[in-house]
Parts: C-alpha cells; sequence; structure tokens
C-alpha cells in the first residue's frame, strides 16, 4: 500500500470535508511527506510549504472551497493548496513548461481565487471579494492569507486602514513565522515578537493542550475554544486599532487549535485578524535549521538535502554586483547598499556582514527602498539600490517623482532582468528597458557579459545622476570580471564583429546569442550597452552603412531599445530598414530560460531565422 494512501484518495476539499475529523493529522503527515518528495525531485519553493500544511487543511476543511474564497499572499506557500485541490499529479511537472505554476494562477484551477507572486495583495484582493458578495448578495467566507514577510509592505496596511473601517465580512489569516526569506526586519517584527512571547499566547498553548487531552464532543470543543480564543484577546493590537477583531496567537501546525478556532470565526461578522504562529520548515529538520537555505530550492536528494556546489562554478550576475557591491564600498565611504527583503536572492550577504553599517533591509518595501535611498542621496551619500526587475515595478513612481526629477545619484542595480524561467510571468524581468528608457535623467545599461556588469556597475556608481543597471537571472558567457573599478565611456557601444549588409543591435543578456547568429549571417554586431543614452553616432555609422539594421533584445518589444534605436533614424530622416527582436505582447509563461528564450526567436538559431525571413522578404 503506498504510503500517502489517505493523501492519494484526497482529489478536492470536499473530499477532505467527507474525511473523519482524526484523520487529518494522518494527512498532515503524509502531505508533508509528498511535498519533501516531489519538491527534492522539481525544485522549488519548500520551508514556507512545510509550514502551511496544517493551516491550509484546516482551511479546506472548515471553509466550502472554492464557493469561499481563499487568498494566498505571495503564493509560494501554496503547494499543499495545490495538491489538495486536484493537482497532486501535476506537482510532478512544478514550475515546468506545461507544467502548473509556482504561485496560484485563477486560470490553472477554481480554488486559485487571485493570482498572486508579488507580495501583500491578498488583503486587498480579498477585500474586494468580500465587498463583491455583500453587493451581489452572495453568502461566501472570504480569507486571506498573509506572512509576517509580506506583513510589512504598505499595501497590506492600506487594505487594512480600507478594510477596518468597513463591515466587510472577511478574516485575515496572518501566518507568522517570525521569517520573511531572511530573517525579517523592522517594528511589526516586534510587535508580533511581543504578541507571540506575551504570556497570553503562552498560556493558551498550555490551555489548548489541558483543554484538549481528552477528546470532549465537537460541540463542547468548539464552545471551548471560543472562550479559549475570546481569552487570548490581546486589548490594544495593532490590528484591532485597525478596526479589526484580533485573534490569536494559536499554533498554526495544532489542528484541534486550528478547526474549532476556524469554526468559530466563521460565524462571526465583519473583519477579523487570526493570528497563526507556524514554524518555516516544519517537520524537515534541514529546513527546520536553515529556513533561508530552503525557502528556494533546486533538486536535491532529500535523504541528504542541498549539497554545496562542489568547485567553483561560473559567476552568476547576483555574484559579480555583490563582489563588486563590497569592492566599491571599500573604495568608497559614501556608499549604502539597500535592499528590500531580498539580501540572499541579491547577492549581499557578504556586504551585510562585513558593511553592516551602511546595509539596510527595509522588509518588503519597494517604495520605501527608493524613496529612502532618495533621501539618502540628497545628503551626499551614494546608496545603492538592489532590486529584482519585477520588484521595482512596485517603485515605479519613486523612481520617476522621487529620484529621477530630482537627479539624484541613486545606483538601481536591477536584477533577473529579462526571463526569470520557473518563477514565470508574476516575475519575469520583462518590462524594465521600456519602462525605464522614457524616463528623463535615467541612465539606463544592460551588459554583455559579467565582467561589462561590473563595469557598467563602477560606471553607475561614478555618474552623478540617477543610473539603472539590468542584468539576468543566473551565469552569463563566462567572462572573469578584473578586480578594477574601472568605468566604460557614458553612452559608447562597441563592434563586437564586422560583418556586411545586416547590422545586429543586442542589448545585454543577448550580445552572446547576437555575435553566434552575426557568424552565420556574417553580419556586423553591435554591442550597445547603453539603452540610455543611445551610442547615436555609431546607430548613424550602421546606418549609413547596412541596409538592414536589426534590434535584439530580453525586453518587451512594444517601447523597448528598438523603439528607441528607430526614434533615433526616425529624428534623423535616416530610411534604413529596422527588425525589432525581443518579447512578444504578452506574458511568458514559466519553463526553463534557455528553452523559453528558444521558443521566443531570441537564441542564435531564432535570430537567424528571423533576419533570414526578413531578407527573403523585402
Ligand atoms: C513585492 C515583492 N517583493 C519581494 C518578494 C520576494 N519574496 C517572496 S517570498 C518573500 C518573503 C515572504 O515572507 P512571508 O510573507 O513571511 O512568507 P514566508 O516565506 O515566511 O512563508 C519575499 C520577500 C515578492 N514576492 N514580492
Ligand atoms: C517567492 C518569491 O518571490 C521569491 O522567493 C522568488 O521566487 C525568488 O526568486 P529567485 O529564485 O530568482 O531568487
Ligand atoms: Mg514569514
Amino acid at each position: 500500500m503506498s504510503k500517502h494512501a489517505l493523501l492519494e484518495s484526497i482529489n478536492s476539499p470536499a473530499e477532505l470535508r467527507a474525511l473523519e475529523r482524526k484523520q487529518l493529522a494522518q494527512l498532515a503527515s503524509e502531505l508533508r511527506d509528498f511535498l519533501i518528495e516531489s519538491v527534492s525531485q522539481t525544485g522549488g519553493h519548500l520551508s514556507s510549504n512545510l509550514g502551511t500544511v496544517e493551516l491550509t487543511i484546516a482551511l479546506h476543511a472548515v471553509f466550502d472551497t472554492p464557493t469561499d474564497r481563499l487568498v494566498w499572499d505571495v503564493g509560494h506557500q501554496c503547494y499543499p493548496h495545490k495538491i489538495l485541490t486536484g493537482r497532486r499529479q501535476g506537482m510532478e511537472k512544478l514550475r515546468m513548461r506545461g507544467g502548473i505554476a509556482g504561485f496560484p494562477k485563477r486560470c490553472e484551477s477554481e480554488y486559485d481565487t487571485f493570482g498572486v507572486g508579488h507580495s501583500s495583495t491578498s488583503i486587498s484582493a480579498a477585500l474586494g471579494m468580500a465587498h463583491a458578495a455583500r453587493l451581489k448578495g452572495e453568502a461566501r467566507k472570504v480569507v486571506a492569507i498573509i506572512g509576517d514577510g509580506a506583513m510589512s509592505a504598505g499595501m497590506a496596511f492600506e487594505a487594512m486602514n480600507n478594510a477596518g473601517v468597513g463591515d466587510a465580512d472577511m478574516l485575515v489569516i496572518l501566518n507568522d513565522n517570525e521569517m520573511s526569506i531572511s530573517p525579517p526586519v523592522g517594528a511589526l517584527n516586534n510587535i508580533l515578537t511581543r504578541l507571540t512571547s506575551s504570556k497570553t499566547y503562552n498560556a493558551a498553548r498550555e490551555a489548548g493542550r489541558h483543554m484538549l487531552g481528552f477528546a470532549p464532543p465537537l460541540l463542547e470543543l468548539a464552545r471551548r475554544a471560543e472562550e479559549h480564543v475570546k481569552g487570548m484577546i490581546a486589548p490594544g493590537t495593532l490590528f484591532e486599532e485597525f478596526g479589526f477583531h484580533y485573534y490569536g496567537p494559536i499554533d498554526g501546525h495544532d489542528l484541534d487549535a486550528l478547526i474549532p478556532t476556524l469554526e468559530n470565526l466563521k460565524k462571526l461578522k465583519g473583519p477579523k485578524f487570526l493570528h497563526v504562529i507556524t514554524k518555516k520548515g516544519q517537520g524537515y529538520k534541514l529546513a527546520e535549521s536553515d529556513p533561508i537555505l530552503y525557502h528556494g530550492v533546486g533538486k536535491f536528494a532529500a535523504c541528504d538535502g542541498i549539497q554545496s556546489a562542489k568547485g567553483p562554478g561560473k559567476l552568476t550576475y547576483t555574484q559579480v554586483f555583490g563582489d563588486w557591491l563590497c569592492d566599491m564600498a571599500a573604495a568608497d565611504s559614501r556608499l549604502i547598499g539597500i535592499t528590500p527583503a531580498m539580501r540572499e536572492g541579491s547577492g549581499m550577504v557578504r556586504f551585510a556582514n562585513e558593511f553592516a553599517d551602511r546595509y539596510y533591509d527595509v522588509g518588503i518595501a519597494e517604495q520605501h527602498a527608493v524613496t529612502f535611498a532618495a533621501g539618502m542621496a540628497c545628503e551626499g551619500l551614494k546608496p545603492v539600490v538592489a532590486i529584482y526587475s519585477t520588484f521595482l515595478q512596485r517603485a515605479y513612481d519613486q523612481l520617476i517623482h522621487d529620484v529621477a526629477l530630482q537627479n539624484l545619484p541613486v545606483v538601481f542595480a536591477v536584477d533577473r532582468g529579462g526571463l526569470v524561467g520557473a518563477d514565470g510571468p508574476t516575475h519575469h524581468g520583462t518590462f524594465d528597458l521600456s519602462f525605464a528608457a522614457c524616463i528623463p535623467n535615467l541612465v539606463v545599461m544592460a551588459p554583455a557579459d559579467e565582467a561589462e556588469c561590473r563595469q557598467l556597475l563602477s560606471t553607475a556608481f561614478a555618474h552623478d545622476g540617477p543610473s539603472l543597471v539590468r542584468y539576468p537571472r543566473g551565469a552569463g558567457t563566462g567572462v572573469v570580471p578584473s578586480a578594477a573599478l574601472d568605468t566604460l565611456p557614458l553612452g559608447k557601444g562597441e563592434i563586437r564583429r564586422q560583418g556586411q549588409g545586416v547590422a545586429l543591435l543586442a542589448f545585454g543578456s543577448l550580445v552572446a546569442a547576437a555575435v553566434a547568429a552575426g557568424d552565420e549571417l556574417d553580419a556586423t554586431v553591435a554591442n550597445m550597452r547603453f539603452v540610455k543614452p543611445l551610442d547615436v553616432e555609431l546607430i548613424v555609422e550602421l546606418a549609413g552603412n547596412h541596409s538592414l539594421l536589426v534590434s535584439i533584445e530580453e525586453n518587451a518589444v512594444i517601447g523597448g531599445a528598438g523603439s528607441e534605436i528607430e526614434r533615433v533614424l526616425n529624428e534623423r530622416g535616416l530610411n534604413v530598414a529596422v527588425l525589432r527582436l525581443g518579447l512578444p505582447d504578452r506574458f511568458v509563461d514559466h519553463g526553463e530560460q534557455g528553452q523559453l528564450l528558444a521558443e521566443l526567436g531570441l537564441d542564435k538559431d531564432g535570430i537567424v531565422r528571423s533576419v533570414r525571413e526578413r531578407l527573403a522578404n523585402s
């Protein structure tokens, strides 16, 4: 008999709700075991999912999903939810091309009520659903499940501020595991720690254990749970001040606490807030002891855990940035390093250790990170904001209004530029060249390889105004950067290959593919380096001695670098044929980076094919 026999009998929450209560502990055990096994084979997010096993079972046991709505925040912790809602088999192709997504996705399942991936949206979306139900006269419950990290973002407070004054019937569950990806930061964390370590919680845990020592009839249990919960109200909590009825904290791994509590809260009207305490990595010792390492994992052997890479592989762009940041900080005491809760992902662990007094993790607060940097720049410091392209979208007005408009010397080290792969459309950095190129004063750079990445970061740091360097997830060509902090001339590209007839004008991560295509086409290849200011002199020169210019960028074609090339040619009345290659006007699904680029014709063969088709049709 399969070791997951009970789990394998559950293909919908209705089937879960048909189980006897005493079977749910077994279900949790099998689900956790299956999770570890499955994610170790596919990679993905692990420690946060291990923390939501019991919570997810309790939610689907108590609420009539999908009629009642569950809105997950970030959604990286939704694998138990996906497994219990008919996608257990789908987990073998998790985040792979054609497989299920790593985050809730409306088109994937009726149980995925809201598409997420960027944090702190769940309370807003759930509030919208709650008001919609009220306005439409539909009797449904709406629950937002948000982590303590995600709770630190301003959008969560915007939503609470709005929810707290209305009579919307919604439940916010704070999944507090005292972790973001890194250890949590900020005053909210201190508030939560006080709530968690208060006598209230510890007494409740004791009472909970005592109360449930025997198994009284369910109704008695529910009554006592209500008393139990009510007795735990910690008056004056932050959430009460926002107009929510605060309950908890309760043990988020104890089904005998979760289920009666949720049953009771389900009956109460208005905005409610339940604080549950979970452990990130729960039930897998390796993840419990290192929830950061097991936050996002590649494939690994579950019995041995993640093994450190053997020998030095190619440097990733992230590592190039991290090394440059430390070297530049050593050379210039004005440098400040700022991250919105992505210390590990942005390569800042070493900087945080070696330059602790100049390192700021501001929490999941991209808007604040940018304007915080602007304030520092006003005072003569040189802040470097390390931020994923996709998360910079969250701070677009701050980039324009607080930094560029005032022409402040802030460096944006924009990682994950272009297609990121498994995380898919919520995380692809496909718009930054478009949304940055139109901003006055902002210098926009895209290095061709790791060595140039270091040089352009130094160029950005030396620039007396706002600048942005965007580079892709993962490793590049393997070129080893020098140890120098030399810069490159602003707005100057270079010819990488001299050919004839066709000129390929490539930006950043696609220069290597362009050179390979140029070899096959005998085309000229330019590494443009700067999207703004463009190397106009080079463009005019190439237009003068080639019949076709081809722009190539791992960015949306609309409004991208290619559009800028066409604008420059048009303004000068240069009528040379232009072909623009880049990402299409649609969201690109998840899959392996190289596979996606090939499908989109942005690898060597795709570029050759597009050029030949254009020449054949001209
Ligand atoms: C706007 C935004 N910024 C950053 C991230 C990256 N990110 C993903 S999960 C995470 C930490 C979330 O912490 P928490 O909400 O406590 O969830 P946990 O991982 O602890 O379950 C961060 C910073 C994101 N998804 N969205
Ligand atoms: C869920 C989330 O937003 C992060 O964990 C993100 O998946 C990290 O991406 P990288 O793996 O590219 O660092
Ligand atoms: Mg957390």
